[in-house]
């Protein structure tokens, strides 16, 4: 790929109403003339300070190449209503289909089992809070493993909060901003309780699930269990798709109701467990959770136990030890995890045990991800 600023326009030859372009680096593009104009970038028809168009679409001219000209450096499209438009060779040749389409894919590194330990990322909070570098590290490990592990944090909700302001941004929901929970049931929801809860993913009745789940365990005294599990759902979901194609695309259709209903609340939401980007067939959502179900009615009797089917065998993958991280998180350690990947889960314990964290929204640390230049 050539480096911004190097590439040339070599030849430019109108074809009816587009022109290909052959470019400096061997390329050659397409471009029909209807993308040509609605991609002009003079001041007319767009503003370069806001990144926006300038036109709506209807107001842009149905218009065609009246003449051009072009050197190594511009290429001048002069169109039949007189109006003129400049376009330089970075620019068209980002435009290249194959290249614009893989830019935007996402490279998660699938993974199963304790082995992970060696890869996620473990920062120190002032590397992540005060470097670039740290910083880079901490969302490269969520891109590729669906989570990471930030050490050396002040063991309290503001120390805490510090994270997931730099993780993105406190994410808001029925559970509040900055949440601490216990076994005191502020809300209808086994989280405040101290029972074992089986690897799920949040949220799957809001209708977008919280981006990234944070945890940190403030304290935990006179009492044992509450380990942490940890699952990667893009790993059960790939093992179902070879091993039962017709549940994973089962579930990569049917709509699974859930729910979360307390006094002041009652949120319901129906979407795919498994939901793919439908040009790529890439996964993007993993919205495992078979607690918070809703009773649903069902069409027919196929429709019924295909259901249950391949709810089980996605669950087997997710449910087998072997395919979990299982550890203790400890005051100062926190943990960041995508929740429209990873699974998580914990064992039951004793004693007083407090949890300290936030969700933060997908989009908010995507964006981060993306100012890094991690993702396109
Ligand atoms: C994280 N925090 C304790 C605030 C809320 C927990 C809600 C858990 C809910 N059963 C779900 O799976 O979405
Ligand atoms: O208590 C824990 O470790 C996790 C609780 C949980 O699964 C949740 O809040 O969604």
């Amino acid at each position: 790929m050539s480096v911004l600023g190097e590439n040339t326009f070599e030849n430019v030859l109108l074809k009816n109403q587009s022109v290909e372009i052959t470019f400096g680096d061997g390329n050659k593009i397409k471009f029909e003339d209807c993308w040509l104009r609605d991609h002009c970038r003079c001041q007319n028809c767009y503003h370069a300070d806001t990144f926006q168009r300038a036109k709506h679409i209807l107001d842009i001219p149905d218009s065609r190449i009246g003449s051009f000209r072009f050197d190594k450096s511009e290429l001048v499209i002069i169109w039949d209503d007189k109006h003129e438009s400049s376009y330089s060779p970075d620019f068209l040749s980002q435009f290249d289909y194959t290249k614009w389409s893989n830019s935007r894919k996402l490279s998660p590194k699938l993974w199963a089992g304790p082995p992970v330990m060696e890869k996620v990322a473990k920062v120190q909070v002032n590397e992540f809070l005060n470097t670039e570098e740290g910083a880079k590290r901490v969302f490269q490990s969520i891109l590729d493993y669906g989570f990471v592990l930030i050490e050396g944090v002040e063991p309290s909700l503001a120390g805490t909060e510090k994270i997931c302001q730099a993780l993105g941004g406190v994410q808001h929901t029925l559970f509040g901003g900055m949440w601490e929970f216990t076994t005191k049931a502020v809300h209808a929801d086994t989280a405040y309780t101290n029972i074992a809860l089986d690897a799920h993913n949040d949220n799957t009745y809001f209708t977008e699930a919280a981006g990234l789940q944070i945890l940190h365990c403030l304290e935990h005294v006179n009492g044992t269990g509450g380990e942490t599990l940890l699952v990667d759902g893009f790993y059960g979901a790939t093992r179902l798709k070879e091993e039962y194609p017709e549940d994973y695309e089962f579930l990569t259709k049917f709509n699974v109701e859930a729910e979360f209903v307390e006094t002041e609340h009652n949120h319901k939401y129906s979407a795919p467990v498994i939901r793919v980007n439908s040009d790529t067939q890439d996964l993007v959502q993993i919205r495992y959770n078979v607690f918070d179900r809703t009773a649903m009615a069902f069409e027919d009797g196929e429709k019924c136990r295909a259901y249950y089917r391949s709810l089980r065998n996605l669950g087997r993958y997710y449910q087998d030890p072997g395919n979990q991280w299982q550890f203790k998180l400890k005051p100062g350690t926190v943990l960041a995890m995508d929740n429209f990947r990873v699974l998580h889960g914990r064992t039951a314990f004793t004693g007083s045990r407090t949890l300290g964290g936030s969700y933060v929204s997908r989009s908010d640390w995507l964006d981060r991800a993306r100012t890094l230049g991690l993702i396109n």
